[in-house]
């Protein structure tokens, strides 16, 4: 089955009102092959910003949301409230989002599961860190984490989530995985997938690599059989290396 290759770029705690502009400027004039579709994530507070100026083949995501549609939650951001500026997908579980904030993994699955069921796109993210890579842990921390998600989902949920591999070792270091090493543990969380919920939804779920990834890596990268898209960190905030990287895909 064929799965639409997928660019996410995931701008983290970065950029200004005139970056905004300029990204959306250069994807309102990129050309891309029909066969990749592209998403940006932007801060909250460009959001609308973005999506009323973005061309509407190009998705909007953003960044994190809680599991509860309102209420006395301050500083948090609802499904509800992404919704309303018409954004269709949001980020979760992001490895900054693990470490930094403390998410556990069945906070993720079930942020996953209120996002799914608001009805919006999931990226949900999973990844190892360097010492549990060297310990020989990547595959149980990634079926882990993996599990933690798919425990909150109907199988048929699965048709609104992309599977993000991000190693942590990899992520903002310039380290990027080998096409391997990524290949390797794709085709584990797609083995995953095919035991644990379904061949269908193995076939059909992508799953995209995420760390370092660049104008000079991506081509290799998209090669491979089970890497299904990227998503781009530092690189998805320098506009024409970020069309290189959506374009290394035909
Ligand atoms: O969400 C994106 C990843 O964390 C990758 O970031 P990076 O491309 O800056 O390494």
């Amino acid at each position: 089955m064929a799965r639409k290759f997928l660019v996410g770029g995931n701008w983290k705690m970065n950029g200004s009102v005139k970056l905004a502009e300029t990204i959306v400027n250069a994807l309102n004039q990129g050309k891309w092959s029909p066969n990749v579709e592209v998403v940006i994530a932007p801060p909250f507070p460009y959001l609308q910003l973005v999506r009323n100026t973005l061309r509407k083949d190009v998705g909007v995501s953003a960044q994190n949301c809680y599991t509860e549609s309102k209420g006395a939650y301050t500083g948090e951001v609802s499904t509800e409230m992404l919704k309303d500026l018409s954004i269709g997908w949001v980020i979760l579980g992001h490895s900054e989002r693990r470490m930094i904030f403390g998410e556990s993994d069945e906070f993720v699955g079930k942020k996953v599961h209120a996002a799914v069921k608001a009805g919006l796109s999931v990226i949900a993210c999973v990844g190892e860190q360097d010492a549990e890579r060297e310990a020989g842990q990547t595959t149980a921390v990634v079926f882990r984490q993996i599990k933690a998600i798919a425990d909150q989902l109907a199988p048929a949920d699965w048709a609104n989530v992309v599977i993000a591999y991000e190693p942590v070792w990899a992520i903002g270091t310039g380290k990027v995985a080998t096409p391997q090493q990524a290949q390797e543990v794709h085709n584990e969380l797609r083995g995953w997938l095919a035991k644990n919920v379904s061949q269908e939804v193995a076939d059909a779920t992508r799953i995209l690599y995420g760390g370092s990834v660049s104008a000079k890596s991506a081509p290799d990268l998209q090669q491979e059989q089970d890497i299904d898209g990227f998503l781009v960190g530092g690189a998805s905030l320098k506009d024409q290396e970020f069309l290189q990287i959506i374009s290394s895909r035909q």
